[in-house]
């Protein structure tokens, strides 16, 4: 579970994140979408401590980020697949990972295949594709065998093949009761994928509903978004 309550961040005069509370429980995918600049990748980084809120707080599992000891085993985080060493190899990295968490490396070469990375686990990052940065990134995400997920826009640069195959482990990530809040600006993937929405725009919290009470049919995601942005805007 993850608990957002009354969280501001502001960068000098602009409120980047503005007073937003929601919940994301666990077991069903949570869609995080906003227009660019509306405050998403903030909140992810306000939840997992990277950043100070100006206000309010925000609480995974109970806790505050900051306050895990281990936190790779209970929350998994892809932000910016490619910010990892190039130099390192992507088994090398993953080693790196859990040794500083206390995480068996046992598991890693299996987590390889699992991502679709089994053949290029001793290629060094810096020759990876945004594609399989993103593999890698999920791979690291996976790691601890975490109870949440926080994955921003994880299908930027995946082909077909890999949307799809992120659609089906997020699935099935949710079925085993975990929490999962994926942000994406893919309407019909979001549709496909997410089983409740929370819609941000500048900061603030316009909607926050299930799938199936937004979407209709001859209605479809793209145009639920356009229609609560605009009536967010006015
Ligand atoms: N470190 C920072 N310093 C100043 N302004 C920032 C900083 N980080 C984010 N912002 C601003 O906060 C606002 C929200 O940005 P954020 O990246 O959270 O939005 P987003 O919804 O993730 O956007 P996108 O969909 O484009 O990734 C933007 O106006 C951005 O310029």
């Amino acid at each position: 579970m993850i608990e957002v309550t009354g969280l501001t961040k502001r960068f000098g005069p602009a409120a980047a994140v503005d007073d937003l509370s929601f919940q994301v429980p666990p077991g069903r995918i949570t869609g995080f979408l906003g227009p660019n600049g509306a405050g998403k990748t903030t909140t992810m980084r306000l939840i997992l401590g990277l950043d100070r809120p100006t206000a309010g707080h925000a609480l995974v599992g109970g806790v505050p980020y900051r306050s895990m000891r281990r936190p790779l085993t209970h929350v998994g985080a892809l932000l910016d697949a490619t910010a990892v060493q190039g130099g390192r190899r992507a088994e090398q990295h993953l080693r790196w990972l859990a040794r500083s968490n206390g995480i068996s490396p046992r598991s890693i070469g299996s987590l390889l295949e699992l991502v679709g990375l089994g053949d290029v686990g001793r290629k060094r990052i810096g020759g990876f594709s945004l594609g399989m940065k993103q593999r890698l990134g999920m791979a690291a995400a996976l790691l601890g065998d975490p109870e949440v997920l926080l994955l921003d826009e994880p299908t930027n640069g995946l082909d077909p093949e890999g949307i799809r195959w992120t659609r089906g482990l997020l699935k099935s990530l949710a079925a085993e009761g975990r929490t999962v809040l994926v942000s994406s600006h893919l309407m019909s993937e979001m549709a496909l994928t997410a089983d409740h929405l929370i819609i941000l725009a500048r900061g603030r919290l316009l909607a926050d509903a299930g799938v199936a009470d937004l979407v209709r049919p001859g209605v479809s995601l793209e145009d639920v978004f356009m229609r609560v942005i605009a009536g967010g805007e006015r």
